[in-house]
């Protein structure tokens, strides 16, 4: 429940896979307010499917937020600025007028009620989607090739970029296209919510997009050319992540009690929107994983992404689309349905699961570009099946020994200073946690909130306040909590994984090569 003293704040909002999340940060930089809308728990209505979002559906779980902090006595007077994440690459498609109705809110009614009609799209393609293989090719093509595209946006084309998914609305819907008058990330669309007008599209967001020249943090003439046409003046120009964007929307001040100076910074990508200013290694545990590598600015490569990150810095990281959905349905086939039980099949087997080891892939794998599941056991034999305890076990030694390798393939290191920072909901078991810190060689950290991308978010509201660009991050959150040491590596976890990562590497390779022919 919120407490009822008058107590300023930030608010950080994280709209994900699969809920619309909110914090309330003082100027301490406590957390003393979390609330949540999970869709398929709260919103059955729209028969949620994890990877099929309704734009509509954002927007309702906004209104029902927002009335559950009212009942609670939430003081909305207090809050200085807001900011907040956005599952990256998912791409939002306004009808021409929608404008209008944005600007023209009506506090006596719900959003959802009032934008439902605002879509040209309404299911919005998002971060899961791979079906745009072909636009990616033509996209490479147009800029001469993977590498050039690498070097241009910081990433080679990868399907669920949001300028290949916007290629192929524009070729396979162009009547919804020309009736389109911007096109919103899903950052930028909530934060679009909040200002009751279209908000930019920030720089590390906007990495994400193969759009975006990473060195000068333009839209790239070539690839908008490849894409769609008018695409810039549907995604109007990109700003700093530390961006304040405007003030927050009458709306929210007459129907909730928003001060009318509470300002709205640029909203960010989730995986951008986790970085708490921590020179820690960053994994984020979620609907997808993703490693950040922070460290000198990274060159171009085939594998992993190049990302602005904060003023003056990028990052490289790499993700993962099998993460906690993989992990629950595991969970549900081999631990009936319980971490419990999950927690204790982690306990009861060895490290290195007596050489048993498992590719766990529901949907297409964005690296290795593998689908479906692959066990072998210890003579390296494709076995059908695993025991429970096993199966958990090589299920999650699995997901992390793949991070390591192919974060060590773009030059990653464990050093002896090396700390992983655990974010994200699959943070708070500490069994998992302890499989990563033996795979890794390296203590794993944790924050004493799964709402990482909140609390970061409510960090660059602060620091948005604070003056931005002109005020280094990391002085706004030197009152932030320090990361919570979890779990160090047993003894003898460099042994065993040093053996066991070459194996699982040959044996990702052969999988490889059954699917697309022997290796050239
Ligand atoms: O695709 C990803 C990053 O490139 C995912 O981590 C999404 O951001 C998850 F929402």
């Amino acid at each position: 429940m919120a407490e009822h003293a008058p107590r300023r704040c930030c608010l950080g909002w994280d709209f994900s896979t699969q809920q619309v999340k909110v914090v309330a940060v003082d100027a301490e930089l406590n957390v003393f307010y979390e609330e949540s809308v999970h869709f398929d728990r709260d919103l059955p209505e729209f028969g949620y499917v994890p990877d099929v979002h309704a734009c509509v559906m954002w927007v309702l779980a906004l209104d029902i937020i927002l009335e559950k902090m009212k009942a609670s006595g939430f003081d909305f007077s207090q809050v200085l600025a807001l900011s907040g994440a956005g599952q990256q690459h998912g791409s939002i498609y306004w009808k021409t007028g929608a404008q209008q109705a944005l600007t023209s809110l009506s506090p006596d009614l719900p959003l959802h009620q009032q934008l439902q009609d605002c879509f040209s799209i309404s299911d919005c393609p998002v971060w899961m989607d791979s079906s745009t293989t072909a636009q990616c090719r033509q996209l490479e093509a147009a800029v001469g090739g993977a590498q050039a595209l690498s070097c241009l946006t910081g990433s080679r084309a990868y399907e669920r970029f949001t300028g290949n998914q916007i290629a192929k609305i524009y070729q396979q819907n162009p009547e919804a296209y020309s009736h389109t008058e911007r096109i919103s990330l899903v950052s930028s669309f909530a934060a679009s919510l909040f200002l009751g007008s279209y908000s930019p599209i920030d720089y590390s967001d906007g990495s994400g997009m193969n759009l975006l020249q990473i060195q000068d943090k333009v839209w790239s003439q070539t690839c908008l050319g490849a894409c769609a046409p008018h695409l810039e003046e549907k995604l109007g120009p990109p700003v700093p992540s530390c961006s304040v964007v405007g003030a927050i929307s009458s709306y929210y001040i007459q129907r909730y009690g928003f001060p009318p100076g509470c300002k709205v910074v640029a909203f960010t990508g989730d995986n951008p929107g986790e970085y708490l200013g921590e020179f820690l290694c960053p994994m984020n545990l979620t609907g997808s994983i993703t490693l950040f590598l922070l460290g000198p600015e990274p060159g171009a490569a085939l594998e992993g992404h190049k990302h602005w990150l904060l003023p003056q810095s990028y990052t490289l990281f790499c993700s993962f689309k099998n993460g906690s959905l993989m992990r629950e349905k595991i969970r549900d086939k081999s631990a009936s349905r319980s971490w419990s039980k999950f927690s204790k099949a982690l306990q009861s087997t060895e490290m290195g699961n007596g050489g048993n080891l498992g590719f766990y892939f529901d949907v297409m794998e964005i690296t290795p570009e593998i689908i479906g599941c692959h066990r072998f056991n210890a003579e390296n034999h494709k076995v059908a099946a695993f025991p429970g305890d096993v199966e958990v076990r090589a299920l999650i030694e699995g997901q992390f020994m793949a991070k390591r390798i192919h974060a060590e393939g773009l030059g990653y290191r464990v050093m002896s200073k090396t700390k992983i920072l655990a974010t994200g909901g699959a943070s708070h078991n500490r069994d998992i946690l302890q499989v990563l810190a033996d795979v890794f060689g390296a203590p794993v950290y944790v924050i004493d909130t799964a709402n990482s991308a909140c609390v970061g978010s409510a960090y660059r509201a602060f620091h948005g306040l604070a003056g931005g660009r002109d005020v280094p991050f990391s002085e706004v959150v030197k009152l932030a909590p320090n990361p919570r040491l979890a779990a160090t590596p047993s003894l003898g976890a460099s042994q065993v994984y040093e053996a066991l990562l070459p194996q699982y590497a040959k044996l990702e390779q052969r999988i490889l090569s059954q699917i697309r022919g022997p290796l050239e």
